[in-house]
């Protein structure tokens, strides 16, 4: 036992762990930079980088370690890189994970929801911003355990650095044990002293899960501390206007949802309809798609589809699951590309040079911003790991250069209006489906939008939650005379809230007119039968 105690404190083996560590932390610190530099190559939209991180994977994640830490050791020299045995291995060592790591943070890229992605698009983030604001931050989290793995691995292969005669722990534990012959003791020692590292390892991992734990959530309008969390680049918030905002809504802490769902639905009277039309027609036109073609692959989803939408107008488009409906508002803010035709928003052919050439994604991006189209998605795809007000706040912030404290004002309104001050500080999962898709809603008119798409923004709700969501949009319709574009299979709020409905199928607009009397007295045989199919059965799924 002593002499196990004596080996433990022994310098020369503590020594040994200081080389040991200098190899791991060049293995895993240039691991990270290499296998980013990998993934980004990988992921990229060019083949030809992707092909060439491919061949890296498959040479350096199919050969021995080991012959790599020779090779870098001894062959690196005959073509005058000559490296000292720790560099050399730390290097191989590096080389060596690379392709795992790439392979960990493509797994954790990929693995963000694409909702919402599309989301980060639509709100005119540019590919960089949606990097860093929205998959990045998420892809780390997951990948925190996988990486706590990777970390302990190349610990114990840094052990393989004996073989181009790095002093580091195991050489010097083999070399004190051939001198001693007490293998036992020594290696005991050794081994217990590897454990302390893995387990510091672990420690540390578990610390980062900890750290970045959205639910350990601390409720400030209650008194409570931050979390750590809240200081981490994606999630700073500022201190006095949250405190603000706490102070504002402690003094009223459930405001509106009782008065979304209980004041009885707005409707306009047959007078106001007529006076409505009148001015919408000598408005300007706000989107407007000509001779639009779209196919995937063989299936032709728009056949040469037109539609004009003139400002403060609300569209509803309505038909069979398929006719194309959420592939026309995908293709309005070009988060879609098409075959043929044209799309103006505001006059502007979104995603388009004036020469016709197509712009870059960061172009499309900055002008997807400031043509401003905003769109509310049937996932809702809120930011998962950001607060309902950073879900508002946040590309407030990234995209329109807001400061903090405008945005957290702008995002305390808009979800006021919406009927969830009170949720502010909740994250999606926490929240109903309603609620989501009303920040969703807050956060799609938080850059003041010259047109709003709502991709049938109730069909994943359950029926209770409808109208909560149904009556913000009527709000939005009827007060605030905003131009939307709705694809829905809610007919009567159709009826109500839409100055004029589409009907779509097999990729054209069979059908189109002023919405009630579409909705009453349909020509068109198809619009007629797909009405009553739906009036028959009350839920859209019956006629998908
Ligand atoms: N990314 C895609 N790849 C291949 N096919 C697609 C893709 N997106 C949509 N489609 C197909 O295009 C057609 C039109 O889809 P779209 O989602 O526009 O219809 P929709 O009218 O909105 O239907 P729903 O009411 O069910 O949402 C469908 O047949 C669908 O399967």
């Amino acid at each position: 036992m002593s002499l196990f105690l004596h080996y433990l404190s022994m310098p020369y083996l503590l020594e040994g762990i200081e080389l040991t560590l200098q190899v791991t932390a060049l293995g895993l610190g240039g691991g990270l930079i290499l296998g980013l530099i990998l993934a980004g190559m990988q992921l990229s939209r060019f083949w030809a980088l992707a092909a060439i991180a491919r061949g890296y994977t498959v040479i350096f994640r199919g050969t021995p370690l080991i012959l790599q830490m020779v090779f870098a050791y001894d062959a690196l020299p005959h073509i005058g890189i000559k490296l000292p045995a720790v560099l050399a291995a730390g290097l191989a060592l590096a080389c060596n994970e690379a392709p795992f790591i790439a392979e960990m943070l493509r797994a954790g890229v990929l693995g963000v929801d694409r909702g919402q992605v599309t989301a980060g698009q639509a709100l005119g983030m540019t590919p960089s911003v949606l990097m860093r604001r929205v998959i990045a931050p998420q892809a780390i989290r997951t990948m925190i355990p996988a990486f706590g793995n990777e970390a302990v691995s190349a610990l114990k292969n840094s052990s393989l650095a004996s073989v181009v005669a790095v002093q580091e722990l195991t050489l010097r534990s083999t070399q004190l044990a051939s001198s001693t012959f007490d293998f036992f003791s020594i290696f005991f020692a050794s081994g217990l002293l590897y454990l302390v590292l893995t387990a510091t390892i672990s420690a540390i991992q578990l610390f980062v899960e900890w750290l970045l734990d959205l639910d350990r959530a601390k409720d400030l309008t209650k008194g409570r501390e931050r979390k750590l969390a809240d200081y981490l680049p994606w999630r700073r918030v500022d201190l006095t206007t949250r405190l603000t905002l706490a102070d504002a809504t402690a003094a009223d802490p459930e405001p509106a949802p009782a008065e979304l769902t209980d004041t009885p639905p707005l409707a306009l009277t047959r007078e106001e309809r007529a006076r409505r039309a009148a001015t919408i027609a000598r408005n300007n036109i706000a989107v407007e798609a000509r001779d639009l073609i779209k196919s995937y692959g063989k299936q032709k989803v728009l056949d040469g589809l037109d539609l004009t939408v003139r400002v403060g107008e609300v569209v509803a488009l309505l038909g069979p699951s398929g006719s194309g409906k959420s592939t026309l508002l995908r293709c309005v803010n070009h988060l879609e590309n098409w075959d043929a035709g044209t799309v103006r928003v505001g006059g502007r052919r979104l995603g388009f040079a004036e020469d016709g050439k197509p712009l870059s994604p960061r172009a499309i991006a900055n002008e997807r911003a400031s043509v401003g189209v905003g769109m509310v998605f049937q996932q809702f795809n809120l930011f998962a790991h950001l607060s309902a007000r950073e879900n508002v706040a946040g590309p407030l912030r990234w995209v329109h250069g807001m400061t903090r404290i405008d945005a957290d004002r702008r995002a305390t309104e808009l979800l006021d209006r919406v009927g969830l001050s009170h949720r502010a500080d909740a994250l999606p999962r926490h929240l109903s489906g309603g609620q989501q898709q009303r920040v969703a809603i807050a956060r799609a008119l938080a850059p003041n939008p010259s047109v709003l798409l709502l991709d049938e923004p109730t069909s994943a709700l359950d029926p209770e939650l409808v109208n909560e969501v149904l009556e913000v949009i009527r709000r939005l319709a009827i007060d605030d005379g905003l131009t939307m574009i709705i694809s829905t299979h809610q007919i009567r709020f159709a009826d109500e809230v839409a100055d004029r409905v589409a009907f779509l199928n097999g990729g054209k607009i069979i059908e189109e007119g002023p919405a009630h009397e579409v909705l009453s007295n349909p020509r068109n045989p198809l619009t007629a039968r797909f009405l009553s199919v739906m009036e028959a059965d009350k839920t859209p799924e019956a006629v998908r």
